[in-house]
């Protein structure tokens, strides 16, 4: 369900972040994204949210090509997809509700949908009790698990995860994975970029690696490191 067929990107100033990478991902498979900073991990994640458009070479997605999409088209992709970064980007003058109604807002969801939906997604990532908190007065893994809640609020078939634990303590960090698991065994595919080898090599998950903008390692159930 996602394709990528020997996909370049080449930005403006002449870095090429990706070269000729050719890969299938299948719903509801979870995906460790490995390789040294500056490998091209976000700029892959960052294709398949159409937020940047490959130079060359083809992205479908749900069946559809990113590269032919028209830009009307890019909010109903969006929809889809929830998008979970490093550093939580959560609105702070909104309190813990409000920030996953928001998400449910953009898209004009009904009031009494939002009502409904947003008490279960956080009842799920286990915040109830912070439904009225600003982000501020969380910690680290309570403002991820926000951000999980608002990006899972959509019911999307993919989630991107771009270092989501790089800000959080190892305890902290296993929570918000044992949460991401649960979200992948409900059926949502899940695409984590991440350097935090304990995690993937304790996992056994699928693990591509890029080097240099080049796909060099696709296992089934990897290390972070090459075994071989
Ligand atoms: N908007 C941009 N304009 C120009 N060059 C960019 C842009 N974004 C990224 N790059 C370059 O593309 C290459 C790949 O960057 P990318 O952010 O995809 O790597 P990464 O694997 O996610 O790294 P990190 O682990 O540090 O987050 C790097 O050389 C980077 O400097």
């Amino acid at each position: 369900m996602i394709q990528l067929y020997n996909v370049t990107k080449t930005y403006d100033n002449g870095v090429k972040a990706l070269s000729d990478v050719t890969l299938r991902i299948h719903k509801g498979e979870f995906v460790f994204l490995v390789g040294p900073s500056g490998a091209g991990k976000s700029t892959l994640t960052k294709l398949l949210y159409r937020e940047v458009l490959p130079s060359r070479g083809q992205i479908i997605l749900d069946g559809k090509s990113l590269v032919r999409m028209r830009p009307g088209e890019v909010p109903y992709l969006r929809r889809k997809i929830g998008m979970i970064f490093q550093d939580f980007r959560l609105l702070p003058q909104k309190t813990v509700f409000e920030n996953v109604a928001f998400a449910l807002e953009v898209i004009g969801a009904a009031r009494r949908d939002i009502k409904r939906s947003v008490p279960t997604v956080l009842s799920m990532v286990g915040l109830d009790a912070k439904a009225g908190v600003f982000p501020q007065h969380l910690s680290g893994g309570e403002q991820q698990r926000v951000s999980i809640a608002r990006a899972i609020v959509n019911n999307p078939f993919l989630i991107i995860a771009d270092e989501p634990t790089g800000n959080l303590d190892p305890e902290t960090s296993w929570e918000l994975m044992n949460l991401l698991l649960d979200i992948n065994l409900r059926g949502t595919t899940i695409i984590m970029a991440t350097h935090a080898w304990d995690i993937v090599d304790s996992l056994k998950k699928r693990v591509i690696e890029l080097a240099g903008g080049k796909l060099v390692r696709d296992e089934k159930e990897g290390a972070y490191r090459c075994e071989a």
